[in-house]
């Protein structure tokens, strides 16, 4: 017997969407499709890990959601705006106001303290971010005395937790992290992403993060697998090594 509808599906809103993305870099011979046609939807409260083979389209796929980059056809949405029908001057100030960044390098001031790195997006936009937030963020992310501290008085890791305090203060829609754990030995690294974890966990935040480890998706309640540009599946709260036979299969 097939049930019908007792229960209705929980409705989960979209962070960000990408319809039918391709991305052609070059022309010619020379021309390389990074993304081929991919559709997916990013959950809102969830963190969610993109990964696949070295040169599957990860990185690219991050920059086109995050508005860093522009599709070559299809449409990216960031809650309700079509950014791909935006400006560059419009897409500047969505990416200033409602999106978090962590890179790899992290990116701070180095004469700025890290509370002031911190504080320096809300700065540069004129706002005034909510006390009670940054303090919770900064709280969270145990930086304790180290506030206080230039970037290059503390080890990478911290570093790294003062650039996700600094993607995260502004209460941004959504974080977009490329490889944030790449520099980082695996304790700090592991530290980071309980950071993460628990910013979407508690606070609910939303995470989008590349990266090359599967110890660290496993830390992502979804991870998208690419191969060659699409998005071929996705996994619900795995392990490590359900991750990496799955990377193996896809011949990483
Ligand atoms: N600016 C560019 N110009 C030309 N080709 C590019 C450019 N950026 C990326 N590509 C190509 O697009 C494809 C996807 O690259 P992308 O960096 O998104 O992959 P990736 O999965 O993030 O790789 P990796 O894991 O090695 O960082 C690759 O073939 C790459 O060489």
């Amino acid at each position: 017997m097939t049930s019908t509808a007792t229960t209705s599906p929980a409705v989960t809103a979209i962070a960000a969407r990408a319809t039918g993305v391709t991305k052609a870099y070059g022309t010619g011979d020379a021309r390389v499709l990074a993304l081929d046609d991919v559709d997916v939807a990013i959950e809102a409260g969830r963190f969610t890990a993109i990964m696949g083979p070295s040169g599957s389209g990860k990185s690219t796929l991050l920059h086109v959601l995050a508005g860093l980059d522009r599709p070559s056809a299809g449409t990216i949405t960031i809650g309700d705006a079509d950014i791909t029908e935006m400006s560059d001057k419009q897409l500047t100030l969505l990416r200033r106001d409602r999106i978090g960044f962590i890179f790899q390098a992290f990116n701070l001031l180095p004469t700025l303290t890290a509370a002031e790195n911190i504080a320096l997006p809300s700065k540069i936009a004129g706002r005034q971010p909510d006390p009670l937030w940054v303090q919770s963020v900064v709280e969270t992310v145990g930086l304790g005395d180290r506030l206080s501290h230039r970037p290059s008085e503390l080890s990478g890791g911290q570093q790294q937790r003062v650039a996700a305090a600094r993607a995260l203060a502004g209460k941004p829609d959504i974080v977009f992290a490329d490889e944030p754990t790449g520099a980082l030995d695996s304790r700090s690294g592991e530290e980071l992403l309980r950071f993460l974890q628990h910013a979407v966990r508690e606070m609910n935040q939303t995470v989008v993060m590349v990266t090359h480890d599967p110890a660290a998706a496993a830390h992502a309640d979804r991870v998208l697998f690419l191969s060659d540009g699409d998005i071929v599946d996705e996994m619900h709260n795995p392990t490590s090594d359900e991750v990496l036979e799955y990377m193996k299969k896809l011949g990483a």
